[in-house]
């Protein structure tokens, strides 16, 4: 488990993060998410105890990570930067690794495997590309085979297969009863992965809730084509749907399908096509930030 508590951090005047609260719960994937700016990275290095906080807590498993006895055996983190001695092969970048946290070297191996290296182990890292890079920074994550992973924008530089294979292997970490933190300004490319959604904007939390509410807190939108459709139109709009047009088609919220369909049934218009639309994730996300920002200035 994570669980950050009125963690703040100031640079000089700038408060980089500002009483961040949260937690990340075991078994589930917790995005983190916000644009560039808003404090992610700085929040997850006071959690890997790179960054002092300027106050408040941040806890792995209830212990803060300074305190952790033997922190590769607790929590794996996939930051930005790159980790790699460019002359050094994969493999034995692994190898240094397990040495210096005390890790089974007979672990590196299956290791490479699992992050699909095996083929390119003993090549240098320098000759790696961007998403063999980050494959090798999630297998030296993994090399303590840790509870608590922590991912700062891991899918940048894999390729849609790339990003498929780290979605899986996220999901199965929290499958077993393992904790997921990942970090990413870009709200669409988690919404197959993660379980629960922390939304930050110039240094402050501003939503954290199960992913599934932040879907449902939005109306859904239908799209309906028929034969008539300002006589569609009206009728929809007598029962409270509000209605515009898009095409030849209107755009409805406030009704579901079933209600519209009856609707259009009793006012006798034909219908062609009637389809929900999917709430667009990144738009959802971008109207919290800046609602979240417009209410920061007032
Ligand atoms: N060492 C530092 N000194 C001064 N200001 C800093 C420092 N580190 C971060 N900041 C500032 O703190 C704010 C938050 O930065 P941070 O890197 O945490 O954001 P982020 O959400 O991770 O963004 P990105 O996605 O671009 O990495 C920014 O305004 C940044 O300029």
């Amino acid at each position: 488990m994570i669980e950050l508590i009125d963690l703040t951090k100031s640079y000089g005047r700038i408060r980089a993060v500002n009483g961040v609260t949260f937690t990340a719960e075991p078994g589930r994937v917790t995005g983190f998410l916000g644009l560039n700016g808003s404090g992610k990275t700085t929040t997850l290095r006071m959690l890997l105890g790179l960054t002092r906080p300027t106050s408040g807590t941040a806890l792995i498993n209830k212990v803060r990570y300074r305190e952790l006895r033997d922190p590769a055996r607790h929590v794996g983190a996939v930051l930005e930067q790159g980790i790699s001695h460019p002359g050094q092969s994969g493999r034995a970048h692994l190898v240094t690794h397990a040495l210096l946290s005390g890790v089974a070297r007979n672990r590196v191996d299956p290791l490479l495997a699992y992050v699909g290296l095996a083929d390119a182990a003993h090549q240098r890292c320098g000759a790696y590309s961007l998403g063999m890079r980050q494959r090798l920074a999630v297998a030296t994550a993994l090399l303590g085979d840790p509870p608590v992973l922590v991912l700062d924008e891991p899918a940048n530089g894999l390729d849609p297969e790339g990003i498929a294979w780290l979605r899986e292997l996220l999901r199965a970490h929290a499958r077993k009863g393992g904790t997921v933190l990942i970090a990413s300004h870009l709200l669409a490319e988690l919404a197959q992965l993660i379980d629960d959604v922390v939304v930050i904007s110039d240094g402050t939390v501003r939503y954290v809730a199960p992913l599934a509410q932040l879907y449902g807190s939005t109306s859904a939108r239908l799209r309906i084509r028929g034969r008539d459709p300002e006589r569609l139109s009206r009728a929809l709009q007598a029962a409270g749907a509000l209605v515009g047009t898009d095409g030849g088609a209107l755009d409805v919220t406030g009704l579901t399908p079933e209600e519209a369909g009856d609707i259009a049934f009793e006012a006798q218009v034909p219908i062609y096509e009637l389809v929900r639309d999917s709430p667009n994730l990144e738009q959802l996300f971008l109207d919290l930030v800046t609602a979240a920002n417009a209410e920061a200035v007032r």
